[in-house]
């Protein structure tokens, strides 16, 4: 009994009051709830809050030091997912393992994936990296106008060559189609609180002719599209195969590897969806590093500056930059850490969900809670990042120079938390870094001048969602020298 009671004093979190049966709804911002989410834990002096949203509580977590007491050291009740019904399974997006619960099929996949995708592993990629920042030059060179599209290009060819083997086509590839058309349909599906049948499951079962089922014939067209993504590159690997024509991909290493016991029609079913994942994974969040990397050099031409003087020191001006030249480029480093800090990916990472009872600073956490790290806030966190919106790469450096080591779960942040840490970070990491170098190494960015010659500001505003863009921009690439063209056209030769 004397437990009982204990545990019934303990309080829940400090949170904004709310209204009765609603809570909090109307409190939490539609967009950029992690600046909320921040306010209210200064406010309330507490980097735990806790919010209500119409009965489902929900746990935000705002300083390196709670992630770590949580996610990382409790990760075994910690690692559960949300299950949105609209998403799971009206979309039927149940083979992305980022939307699985914790638990043997997320474990057998997460498995498969880091086969893959661990640090060791990730080096066979670089030179396919190596060849995509440098197609990224070129088409820079081509068309700069069009510098998002080619972002998109760039990270949609690297992974579909990593998983499937698949040349994608210069321009319009079917299967770079196929994915933005789902990865969009996840994104509307996967917006918690957008759907009615996310708070009233039973709603599932309504007949899609039924007055108001809107959302039902949406969820099936929505469907088609994540059911394309699955299937078709996957398919074209088994037709390869069957040709003797598969380039070398994961998917193709897997199926050779399978042995004749085992259940091939359930391992083709994860293999398929592990390699979707990595594809839906791995696309809009480089193009939003990238993009916030554009961004940030307009806004700051002197660090610009100082890194392109490391890399022309280090690298010179007539050859292209290479992944060994990186131990070399801490400068550079420091500023890809600052593009991920600066503007964070995914301000919130993906939600997690508790699955048993807890206790946090003595304040009560309940089993069920979803359980949100909030990247931006560790990211912006003053006690360790001073001056937190100012971009400002080195704070990640030491007095002589050399990278900073001491700042490491934080900047772990900007890819989630504990055991759904993401799986593809080393590529991401090693993919955005030489991204940036080539560029840098290649072109001065600047703002772009109107037609009555005045400079154009770019505003820096942010588009709100699981993953943050900055708003469209202009950018000018100006050629550092009259060698670019030619060195740019070697350089992808190099990588043939
Ligand atoms: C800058 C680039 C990237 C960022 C910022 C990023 C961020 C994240 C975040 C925040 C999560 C959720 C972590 C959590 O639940 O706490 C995640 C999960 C995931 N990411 Fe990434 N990611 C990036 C690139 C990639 C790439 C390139 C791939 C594939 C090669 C990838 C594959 C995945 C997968 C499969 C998951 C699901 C993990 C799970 O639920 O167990 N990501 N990522």
């Amino acid at each position: 009994v004397s437990v009982v009671l204990r545990q019934r004093r303990r309080s829940l979190p400090p949170g904004p009051k709310g209204l009765p049966i609603v809570g909090n709804i109307f409190d939490v911002p539609k967009e950029f709830e992690w600046l909320a989410y921040e306010r209210w834990g200064k406010e309330l002096r507490s980097d735990v809050i806790y919010v209500n949203l119409a009965g489902t509580p929900v746990i935000v977590v705002n300083s390196a030091e709670a992630a770590h007491e949580l996610f990382e050291k409790k990760s075994s009740v910690y690692s559960d997912r949300v299950r949105l019904p609209m998403l799971n399974e009206l979309v039927g997006c149940n083979w992305h393992f980022v939307f699985m619960g914790y638990g043997d099929d997320w474990r057998e996949r997460r498995r498969v994936f880091h086969q893959f995708f661990h640090p060791n592993a990730a080096v066979a990629y670089r030179p396919r990296e190596l060849k995509v920042a440098r197609e990224l030059l070129q088409r820079l060179l081509e068309s700069p106008d069009d510098f998002m599209v080619h972002l998109r290009h760039m990270a949609g060819s690297l992974i579909l060559g990593v998983a499937y083997g698949i040349d994608v086509q210069p321009k319009n590839d079917p299967y770079i189609a196929t994915a933005e058309t789902a990865l969009h349909a996840m994104s509307m599906a996967g917006n918690a609180g957008a759907y009615l049948v996310d708070y009233i499951p039973l709603l599932k079962h309504v007949p899609s002719w039924f007055p108001g089922a809107t959302f039902k014939r949406q969820a099936a067209e929505w469907k088609k599209a994540t059911d394309a993504m699955v299937e078709r590159p996957f398919e074209a690997v088994t037709k390869a195969m069957a040709e003797g024509k598969a380039h070398p991909s994961m998917i193709l290493s897997l199926l050779n590897d399978l042995n004749e016991d085992e259940d091939k029609e359930h391992k083709e079913t994860v293999f398929s969806g592990v390699a979707a994942a990595a594809y839906t994974g791995g696309s809009d969040t480089t193009v939003s590093a990238l993009g916030s990397f554009f961004l940030a050099m307009l806004l700051y031409p002197d660090i610009q500056r100082k890194a392109q003087a490391e890399v022309d020191r280090v690298v010179g001006r007539d050859r292209l930059p290479e992944f060994s030249d990186e131990p070399s480029l801490p400068y550079v480093t420091a500023m890809v850490k600052e593009v991920l800090r600066w503007r964070p990916v995914t301000p919130l990472a993906v939600p997690h969900r508790l699955t048993s009872d807890d206790v946090y600073n003595g304040y009560h956490l309940p089993s069920g809670s979803i359980v949100v790290g909030n990247a931006w806030a560790i990211l912006h966190d003053e006690r360790m990042f001073p001056d937190p919106d100012r971009f400002l790469p080195e704070r990640w450096l030491n007095e002589d120079g050399s990278l900073r080591t001491d700042m490491r779960d934080a900047e772990l942040s900007a890819f989630g938390f504990g055991r759904r840490i993401c799986p593809g970070r080393h590529l991401a990491a090693a993919s955005v870094w030489i991204g940036m170098t080539s560029v840098l190494s290649i072109f001065n960015l600047e703002k772009a001048r109107g037609a009555d010659g005045n400079i154009i500001e770019p505003s820096g505003e942010y588009i709100s969602g699981l993953v943050a863009y900055p708003k469209p921009f202009q950018c000018l690439f100006k050629p550092r020298s009259d060698l670019t063209a030619q060195l740019v056209h070697n350089g992808l030769q190099e990588c043939d």
